[in-house]
């Protein structure tokens, strides 16, 4: 079969039109530039910043109709916001609204006092990761740090904090419901070697939508004490996406030890990333750092990065606000198809550039838990 053409997907493209744009989004000129590798095609499309949400559905379409397309063997779309004419740079950001909750620090070793919380007996460091807002990745990241910790010699566990929509039992490939071994008490799921609890290894998602506020905290609450995690030195909390009023509850209420955001490197990401950054300000967590994600093209063929999306607006912006840098994940088509296959790459290509990516980002994150060298498993001694 032949090879795919940029032609050929603009023609195809050229039949795409938003719900209420005139004309087609490549007469609109709103495509970028189309690279093509291995015949999978990767584009993004620019929208006004506002209109991002509602507009989703145009990535999906513009998506779907490619990926239709004869000899396509997959396609990676992401909206990204509309620069105004100059490229200015974003706003700012607010100072925090009292002294005393800056947590910027550049040694790793100036956190504050944590305000008393009942830890988690036989967990080490509990630390969250956070998005302003969904879909920038940060389940997959979250998975994918919390394998890089253990590669690096840690016990770890991961706990879904999104009641909603756990994506964790997806992520990890695990299915079935988690055994209870006395009383309350229940036995975490395991794959890959990392210990895991989500909602949806206990209820069907039906159920879990209309829960209500109280039930959710009650929830999540149990899974992080009514669950036998044994001895772990981090447990990684994928929270749920977005700043809302659950967010914070949350991170108020679990002892977390720090938070890493997730964000791409869009201006329209990093406003919300802001927003988490402030949350997490807000309760007196140490922010740990930034993880920008999808942040270069990577073309699987020939290696080569295409920085499209405004590549490093997160590292900018960990710097303008004093919150450390901690790497940069390329958008590939093989993190996405291992993701989406409960394969992550951390685990399915230990030795490929990106579970290196994800294994260095780690050592960051412990770094900046207080500094001290990944731990060595223990050699187990039978008397
Ligand atoms: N670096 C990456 N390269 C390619 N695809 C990625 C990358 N990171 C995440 N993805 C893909 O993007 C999609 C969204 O990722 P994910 O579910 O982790 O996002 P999320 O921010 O947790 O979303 P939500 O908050 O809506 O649950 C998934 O299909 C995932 O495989």
């Amino acid at each position: 079969m032949s090879d795919v053409t940029k032609e050929d997907v603009l023609a195809v493209l050229s039949k795409v039109r938003g719900p209420d744009l005139e004309g087609d989004i490549v007469s609109r000129g709103m495509v970028s530039d189309v690279f093509i590798s291995d015949n999978k095609v990767y584009f993004s499309i620019t929208v006004p910043s506002e209109r991002a949400q509602e507009l989703e559905p145009l990535r999906i379409a513009a998506e779907r109709s490619v990926k239709a397309m004869p000899g396509v063997k997959g396609a990676l779309v992401t909206l990204t916001a509309d620069r105004k004419a100059g490229s200015s740079p974003p706003p700012r950001p607010q100072p925090p609204s009292s002294a005393g909750q800056s947590h910027g620090h550049a040694s790793g070793h100036s956190h504050p006092p944590q305000r008393e919380k009942a830890g988690v007996p036989g967990v080490g460091a509990i630390i969250a990761v956070a998005s302003g807002k969904g879909g920038v990745g940060k389940s997959t990241t979250a998975v994918n740090l919390a394998l890089g910790l253990q590669a690096n010699g840690l016990r770890v566990g991961i706990l879904d904090a999104d009641i909603y929509g756990p994506s964790v039992p997806r992520l990890l490939k695990i299915s079935g419901r988690p055994q209870q071994i006395e009383n309350r008490i229940i036995k975490p799921m395991e794959n890959y070697g990392l210990k895991a609890m989500s909602m949806g290894f206990l209820v069907d998602e039906e159920t879990a939508m209309i829960w209500r506020g109280p039930m959710v905290q009650s929830a999540l609450m149990q899974m992080l004490r009514e669950v036998a995690w044994g001895e772990l030195d981090v447990l990684v909390v994928d929270m749920p996406p977005g700043t809302g009023d659950a967010q914070l509850t949350m991170a108020q209420q679990v002892p977390l030890a720090g938070a890493v955001i997730v964000s791409t490197p869009q201006d329209l990401a990093l406003i919300d990333a802001r927003k988490g950054i402030a949350m997490f300000r807000k309760v007196e967590v140490p922010l740990l750092g930034i993880i920008e994600n999808m942040s270069y093209f990577l073309a699987p063929d020939t290696g080569k990065r295409y920085d499209i999306f405004g590549h490093g607006g997160a590292r900018g912006e960990a710097e303008r606000i004093g919150v450390p840098f901690l790497g940069e994940v390329p958008l590939t088509i093989d993190i996405r198809e291992r993701s989406d296959a409960g394969t992550p790459v951390v685990v399915s290509d230990p030795q490929g550039a990106t579970a290196e990516i994800y294994r260095q980002i780690a050592a960051k994150v412990w770094a900046e838990l207080g500094g001290r060298a990944p731990r060595q498993t223990p050699a187990i001694v039978f008397e």
